[in-house]
């Protein structure tokens, strides 16, 4: 059941002052002051329905998967603007992804939550946790940043300012945006191996390639429950990621933190992630980079379950 709290008094990032913001939420497993709690951030086009059948991350948080859900309480928001919230925003540019960080803190306050066993998310999610950890450095006693960046890298830039342009000038934008997301989402070796260049025959529609099928599928199924509000929002979202300038700067947070990439990622690149750990271990002791390997990229996060609940399940004991 999706609940709602009003976050009073709020000035953005921008400077402007906002009162009264809806901060709507889930709560599954145990309920609130009975477990330790688990705060899970949603990526780009997720939300805050994480568990159970409909769930987006069912498959990790299950008795089954690497968070036993009838242990650890599971919170988690809807980002402002989502779409999911019941509110729709006017400027897709009104919030940064610190000041959502912060609202989500202010949010976990609010819900007289004053510890945090661990905040976990993949790709924005996992931007928005590094966030959250390096805003408030004792809050969660572990952190799983999972296939994402500490700041956007001039790489993530030149794919946002693609996803601008084609959300400014389709005539079709959010199917459009999505078909060129998929692009970034998977390697050219998951396509090529899944779809072999075939060409099923489709009586009396457009002959396209299995390939196209699938990318125009994943568009027109975006469409029908996303807003093309929500999705700028998250778009400009994803534009804001600095959290800070320098790995080295992540060492205020206290947490132990467990980081989590691809090895083909083409969005948040593995690379990057091992300078991050690097630069950290160096100045930081609770620190590990634990690597999925993959041939889809960025989509192993919600693929390669084998390996993603190998990697989190020793820090989830059951109590
Ligand atoms: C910055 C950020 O935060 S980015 C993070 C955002 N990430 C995302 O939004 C995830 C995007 N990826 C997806 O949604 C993926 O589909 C995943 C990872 C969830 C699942 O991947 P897969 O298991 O490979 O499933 P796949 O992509 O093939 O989707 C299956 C659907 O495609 C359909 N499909 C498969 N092949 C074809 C085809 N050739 N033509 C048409 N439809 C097809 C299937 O029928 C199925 O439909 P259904 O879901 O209605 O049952």
């Amino acid at each position: 059941m999706i609940k709602k709290i009003i976050i009073k008094d709020f000035r953005s990032e921008k400077g402007v002052n906002l009162s009264d913001i809806p901060l709507t939420y889930e709560v599954a497993g145990p309920p609130i002051g009975t477990a330790p709690i688990v705060v899970v951030n949603h990526a780009l086009t997720g939300n805050s329905s994480v568990t159970g059948e409909q769930g987006w991350w069912n498959k990790l948080i299950s008795d089954e998967g690497g968070i036993p859900l009838s242990h650890y309480t599971i919170l988690s928001f809807n980002i402002p603007g989502n779409g999911y919230d019941g509110t729709e925003s006017k400027d897709p540019e009104s919030f940064s992804l610190r000041d959502i960080a912060t609202l989500f803190i202010k949010g976990i306050e609010h819900l007289g939550i004053t510890e945090v066993y661990c905040i976990i998310g993949a790709s924005m999610g996992g931007s928005l946790t590094w966030q959250m950890a390096h805003l408030s450095p004792k809050l969660a006693q572990k952190i799983f940043p999972i296939a994402c960046d500490y700041r956007a890298s001039d790489w993530l830039l030149t794919q946002t300012l693609i996803q601008k342009q084609i959300l400014a000038n389709s005539s079709d934008p959010l199917r459009d945006a999505r078909i060129h997301a998929m692009s970034c989402y998977r390697t050219p070796q998951s396509l090529n191996i899944r779809f072999d260049g075939k060409q099923e025959q489709q009586q009396g529609q457009e002959q396209l390639y299995d390939v196209e099928r699938w990318l125009l599928y994943h568009g027109d199924t975006l469409k029908k429950r996303f807003k093309l509000s929500a999705y700028k929002v998250m778009t400009h979202l994803t534009y804001s990621i600095a959290v800070c300038q320098t790995a080295s700067e992540l060492t205020q947070i206290q947490s132990d933190i467990h980081m989590v990439s691809i090895d083909s990622d083409l969005l948040f690149t593995h690379d990057r992630a091992v300078e991050t750990y690097n630069e950290l271990s160096r100045l930081k002791n609770n620190v590990t980079l634990d690597t999925i390997h993959s041939i889809h990229g960025h989509d192993a996060f919600l693929m390669e379950y084998e390996q993603l609940n190998k990697i989190v399940k020793p820090h989830f004991p059951i109590h």
